[in-house]
C-alpha cells in the first residue's frame, strides 16, 4: 500500500513487553563480555530511547557502571543526519572493549554507524531490529518488517475509543 503513512504499519509494545524483551536480551549477553568469566565492563545507553532496556539490562547483569551517549537522528518520524550531543566517559570507553552499548532499536543504521565508528570494540545491542540496520547491530530479540513504525510506552498513553458501530 503506498497511501499509508508510515505510523499506520504500528507495531505497538506495552511496558510489560519492553521489559520482558529487555530481559530476554540481557539473558542472551550474559556472560558473553570480554572480562574474566564473560563480564562487561559497562553498559552505555542511547539516548533516550536505549534508557530504559539499558537500565532493564545492568539490572539483570548486575553491572553497576551505566553511562550515556546522546544521539539525535530523527524530528518525530522524519530522519535527519545523525549526531553527537553528549559523549561518555572517554577513559572509562576507550575503543569500546567490554562496553555494551544499548538502543531500543535499529532502523536505517545511521544512529549506531556513527557511534561504532566512535568506538569499533564495543558490542552493539537493541531490543528491535529493521533489517536495513541489522548488520550494525550484534544481538538483538525481535525483528520487524522495514515499514512497521515501532510504538513505544514511553510515547504513548492510553485514551478513550469510539466502538466500531459507533463510526
Ligand atoms: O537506526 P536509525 O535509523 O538511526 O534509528 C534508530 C534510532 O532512532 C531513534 O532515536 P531518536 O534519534 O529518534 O531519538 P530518541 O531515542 O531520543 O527518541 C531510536 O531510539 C534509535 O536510537
Ligand atoms: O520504528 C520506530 N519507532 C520509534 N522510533 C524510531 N526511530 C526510528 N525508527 C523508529
Ligand atoms: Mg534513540
Amino acid at each position: 500500500m503506498t497511501d499509508r503513512l508510515p505510523h499506520e504499519k504500528g507495531f505497538h509494545v506495552s511496558w510489560d513487553q519492553i521489559h520482558r524483551d529487555s530481559r530476554a536480551l540481557a539473558w542472551r549477553l550474559d556472560h558473553q563480555g570480554p572480562g574474566e568469566g564473560g563480564v562487561w565492563t559497562a553498559v552505555v545507553a542511547i539516548t533516550r530511547g536505549g534508557m530504559a532496556p539499558a537500565m532493564i539490562l545492568a539490572r539483570e547483569l548486575d553491572i553497576r557502571v551505566v553511562d550515556t551517549i546522546s544521539v539525535k537522528s530523527y524530528d518525530h518520524q522524519t530522519q535527519a543526519e545523525a549526531h553527537v550531543l553528549k559523549a561518555p566517559d572517554a577513559a572509562m570507553m576507550g575503543d569500546g572493549t567490554g562496553i555494551l552499548v544499548v538502543d531500543d532499536l535499529v532502523d536505517s543504521g545511521k544512529t549506531l554507524e556513527l557511534v561504532r565508528s566512535l568506538y569499533p570494540k564495543a558490542h552493539f545491542a537493541t531490543v528491535y531490529a529493521k533489517p536495513k540496520g541489522r548488520p550494525m547491530v550484534d544481538t538483538y530479540v525481535t525483528e520487524v518488517s522495514q515499514d512497521t513504525w515501532i510504538f513505544f510506552p514511553w510515547d504513548m498513553a492510553l485514551q478513550y475509543v469510539e466502538p466500531y458501530r459507533g463510526r
